[in-house]
């Protein structure tokens, strides 16, 4: 599995949103993208998956030119590539299963869509699926109902109905508790090891790329500015791709218990109150 990103760039009107970005994957690594908000991670992923047209660059996967294709082979990468998103995009009124199926839209007809008709093999693919990210037991529920991290697991489901090679995760976390974001990371670290699958993760905390990514790619003001292994991502680092002075705290971009935990007040922490 080769992916090669070479010089791409997206202009919103005079502002660049994304400045001649590249880089290149030669396996199905588990690779997340750091920087603070405005940097261009979702626009970079969005481009990936042609959510958003490039201004310029080229995209190779296996050698093919993402940015060129047309019609049914474009929806044929988006399918390869799956989406998944920081507000999880379910169809909130819908039931968990159906929501999963929806993964397989795009090869069923105007009709069977319409009617709702699903085929059996899809539906017991999709319960297994479900038991595998460990919320079989939801599956008749509607998402809404769910927690957030119930949610963003029927979303990651519904992704692997698509039979991706790349899962793109655009802050997949930001919106949960820590240990919701635990149990979302851990299923996206165990889906990219057991099947092989290639993930990339917009991430907002430090500690979360550490500890799940084979490699960190740090953006700021749109280009990369750091490219290395998560041992590799010193504090100084950190303040170099966050453009933070001396008074940087790691915690300010942690999701960790255990930093949360140092980042409360003395006082509170002591207390035991939350802060
Ligand atoms: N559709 C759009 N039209 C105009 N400008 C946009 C659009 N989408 C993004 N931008 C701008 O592009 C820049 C990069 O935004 P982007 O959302 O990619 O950053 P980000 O690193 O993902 O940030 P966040 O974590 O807040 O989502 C920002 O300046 C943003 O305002």
């Amino acid at each position: 599995m080769s992916l090669q990103i070479e010089g791409v760039t997206k202009r919103f009107g005079g502002n660049v949103a994304v400045d001649a970005v590249s880089f290149a994957v030669d396996r199905p690594a588990m690779i997340g993208i750091i920087g603070r908000s405005g940097a261009g991670k979702s626009t970079l992923l969005r481009m990936m998956n042609r959510l958003t047209e490039a201004s310029a660059g080229s995209i190779l996967f296996d050698g093919a030119d993402v940015l060129a294709l047309r019609g049914r082979a474009k929806r044929a990468w988006q399918s390869q590539c799956a989406m998944i998103f920081q507000q999880f995009n379910l169809v909130p009124r819908l039931d968990v299963v159906s929501n999963v199926l929806h993964g397989t839209l795009n090869r069923r007809s105007t009709l069977a869509t319409l009617l709702n008709l699903f085929p059996r093999a899809d539906i017991h693919r999709a319960i297994g699926i479900l038991e595998r990210l460990g919320i079989a037991e939801q599956a008749a529920k509607r998402a809404e109902a769910l927690s957030g991290g119930q949610q963003q697991r029927v979303a990651i489901a519904r992704a692997l109905m698509q039979e991706p090679r790349i899962i793109l995760a655009d802050e997949p976390i930001a919106s949960l508790d820590p240990l919701n974001a635990k149990v979302v990371m851990d299923a996206l670290r165990r889906i990219h090891e057991e099947d092989g699958r290639m993930v990339i993760a917009n991430l907002h905390t430090l500690d979360t790329a550490r500890e799940y990514c084979d490699r960190v790619i740090g953006m700021r003001a749109g280009r990369v500015v750091f490219d290395g292994g998560p041992q590799e991502l010193t504090t100084a680092v950190a303040r170099e791709i966050y453009g933070a002075d001396e008074s940087f705290s790691e915690a300010a971009t942690s999701t960790s218990l255990s930093v949360l935990e140092h980042a409360r007040p003395r006082a509170a922490r002591l207390a035991g109150v939350a802060a």
